[in-house]
């Protein structure tokens, strides 16, 4: 028998439709409702075949769902859950695919009724491109989901989001959610806010009259790709995961005062250390 019977995606863009794509070529799946704002990306998602049908009411759309997969921009989604917790089937297990959690978990299960289920979620995946045309059924495929149960969550449905993922095609890892958003504070939003940064200093450069990004090659290219990012997206993140963010910016901060500070010194040692401890930290990533 298939794992969900009724899939209910809330933002069928990157990250919901790449899970309805998977799950359904797994057949995983019987029905997959999409639920967005945007009804052309909706109508574009029944034509791809990502989603069977689509509600632009998510009181209507989470109908009889046995599953709920919430991938709207993180500030959205406690409003979302509040607006379908009474609508959902008895039963009904809501997860989400939020890039932050210590916001968004307590009080998601707090406005959930008894008899259904929140578990956390975050694919540790994704790309620069946003919506369902982006979408792709191989992104989950050899990645880390990490899922953020706790003392409240109830152990069936955890298995059942464990088993999606798996689905999906990745290893799933749990963690409570300060370390989660303390971890992805550090290895995702960091280096997204040093290349946003990266790309408006050296695009706002002034020492000469034309613009010297169209001189740029494989090292700025491959370092900033992620500033092609969703900006509402990413100001949610920086708005919802403030605390962590802020002490990976200083954190890094030093590193490069630091490493400044041997440019000026001449120290050149000192530089090649920083490189080497670099590339030894780099080449161990597998
Ligand atoms: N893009 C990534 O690399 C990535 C990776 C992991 C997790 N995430 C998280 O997944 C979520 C979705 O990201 P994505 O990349 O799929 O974005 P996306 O823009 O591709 O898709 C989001 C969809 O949600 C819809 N939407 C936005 N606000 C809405 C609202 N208030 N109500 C209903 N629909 C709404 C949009 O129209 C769009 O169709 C975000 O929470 C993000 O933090 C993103
Ligand atoms: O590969 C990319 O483009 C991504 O930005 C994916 C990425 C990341 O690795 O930082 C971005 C946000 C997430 O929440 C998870 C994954």
């Amino acid at each position: 028998m298939p794992l969900i019977q009724r899939l209910a995606i809330i933002g069928v863009g990157l990250i919901g439709g790449s899970l309805a794509r998977i799950l359904r070529e797994k057949g995983a799946v019987v029905e997959i409702v999409g639920i967005g704002r945007g009804e052309a990306n909706l109508r574009k998602a029944v034509e791809l075949g990502v989603i069977d049908r689509y509600s632009l009411d998510p009181v209507a759309g989470v109908e009889g769902a046995d599953l709920v997969f919430l991938a709207t921009p993180v500030c959205s989604i406690i409003d979302m859950v509040a607006r379908i917790a009474p609508a959902l089937a008895p039963g009904c297990v809501v997860t989400d695919g939020g890039s932050v959690k210590g916001e968004i978990v307590a009080p998601c299960e707090k406005l959930l009724p008894p008899g259904t289920f929140f578990v956390g979620g975050h694919p540790i995946a994704g790309t620069e491109k946003s919506g369902v045309e982006a979408s792709f059924a191989a992104l989950y495929q050899g990645k880390r989901c990490i899922l953020t149960p706790t003392a409240q969550t109830d152990g069936e449905a955890l298995r059942k989001v464990v088993r999606m993922w798996e689905l999906a095609g990745s290893e799933v890892v749990c963690m409570d959610v300060e370390k989660h958003d303390r971890v992805v504070a550090a290895i995702s939003h960091l280096p997204h806010m040093v290349a946003y940064s990266l790309v408006n200093a050296v695009g706002g450069y002034d020492r000469f009259s034309e613009n010297i990004l169209k001189y740029s090659a494989g090292g700025f290219r491959d370092f900033t790709r992620i500033a092609s990012s969703d900006p509402a997206m990413w100001r949610d993140i920086a708005l919802m995961n403030r605390e962590a963010v802020l002490e990976m910016m200083d954190f890094f901060s030093e590193y490069f005062a630091g490493l400044r500070n041997l440019v000026e010194k001449g120290d050149g040692h000192g530089l090649e250390a920083f490189f080497a401890r670099s590339k030894q930290n780099r080449d161990a990533i597998s």
